[in-house]
């Protein structure tokens, strides 16, 4: 009889977390162990005997979601916002310190989002002009989306590897946001509107010419392959994964 492996969820009655919950539900491999809130002490995680974690929560708490997950030797797999490079620093550092644990931290789980991202890095060189519109619907914490600043900062990086100079940009006075956040120099547009799920484009210009790479996510069942795939796969990867493309081989 082949084993399942026990999963937990953090978040459980999260927009994000309560969809997973039931697709692991629907997975004959897996099994929910623990289905967790924020007034669940970590603890349960041990007496249920998870071996994943799945961390869907807010960005105060991930950061110490997954170092008690690391600490007690279960693998992660992390959806929540807010892993700037200190907090990623200091993961790898606990990780390095825990050999054989598994982390996965995916901003965006939804396939066609990795490849639009992947699809963006990759023309990132060609183009004089980048810059980002993100769309989410109101009830989002954060700004500029996760998925955002990780594309921004794999175009900002082909941008430097090619020796590109910044996106033109002859603005001399400029009202509070109306140029968007800089991130990694690159021009980042929040929207947030009511009806929206989850949504990006990434718009290339240059002469005569616009090249816009666009995902939509009209439903969080878009993100539940992903969730799975990286269930599926943390604890063959021991140590930090950041990006779902880390489990893919997009070249092929
Ligand atoms: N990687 C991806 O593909 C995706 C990532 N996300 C990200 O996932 C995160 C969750 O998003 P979403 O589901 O929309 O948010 P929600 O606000 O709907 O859910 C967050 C959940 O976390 C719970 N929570 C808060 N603090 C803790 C804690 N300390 N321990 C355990 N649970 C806690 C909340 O419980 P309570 O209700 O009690 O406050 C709530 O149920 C965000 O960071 C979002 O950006 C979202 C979509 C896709
Ligand atoms: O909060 C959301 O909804 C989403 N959060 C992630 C992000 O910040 O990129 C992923 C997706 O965009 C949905």
């Amino acid at each position: 009889m082949t084993q399942l492996t026990p999963v937990a969820v953090l978040g459980a009655s999260g927009r994000m977390g309560s969809e997973a919950v039931k697709a692991i539900r629907n997975s004959p491999d897996l099994t929910l162990v623990a289905a967790l809130g924020r007034q669940d002490p970590l603890e349960e995680l041990i007496a249920a005997g998870a071996q994943v974690v799945v961390d869907l929560t807010v960005p105060e708490s991930t950061e110490r979601n997954v170092a008690f997950a690391v600490e007690h030797g279960l693998h992660a797999v992390v959806g929540t916002t807010g892993w700037d490079e200190k907090r990623v620093a200091g993961l790898r550092t606990l990780l390095g310190a825990n050999p054989g644990v598994g982390v996965l931290i995916a901003p965006n789980f939804a396939l066609g989002s990795v490849l639009a991202t992947a699809f963006a890095a990759r023309a990132a060189r060609y183009f004089e002009s980048v810059e980002l519109i993100e769309l989410h619907h109101p009830d989002k914490v954060d700004a500029p989306s996760g998925t955002a600043e990780r594309t921004a900062a794999l175009i900002a990086e082909a941008r430097r590897d090619a020796r590109m100079p910044g996106s033109p940009d002859a603005t001399q006075s400029a009202r509070d946001g109306a140029r968007g956040c800089d991130v990694d120099g690159i021009r980042v547009h929040s929207v947030r509107l009511r009806g929206l799920v989850a949504h990006q484009e990434v718009l290339f210009g240059g002469v005569g010419e616009q090249l816009t790479i666009r995902h939509d996510s009209f439903h969080r069942e878009s993100f539940m392959p992903g969730v799975l795939l990286g269930i599926r796969q943390v604890g063959s990867h021991p140590g930090l994964t950041v990006g779902l493309d880390g489990y893919l081989d997009l070249q092929a």
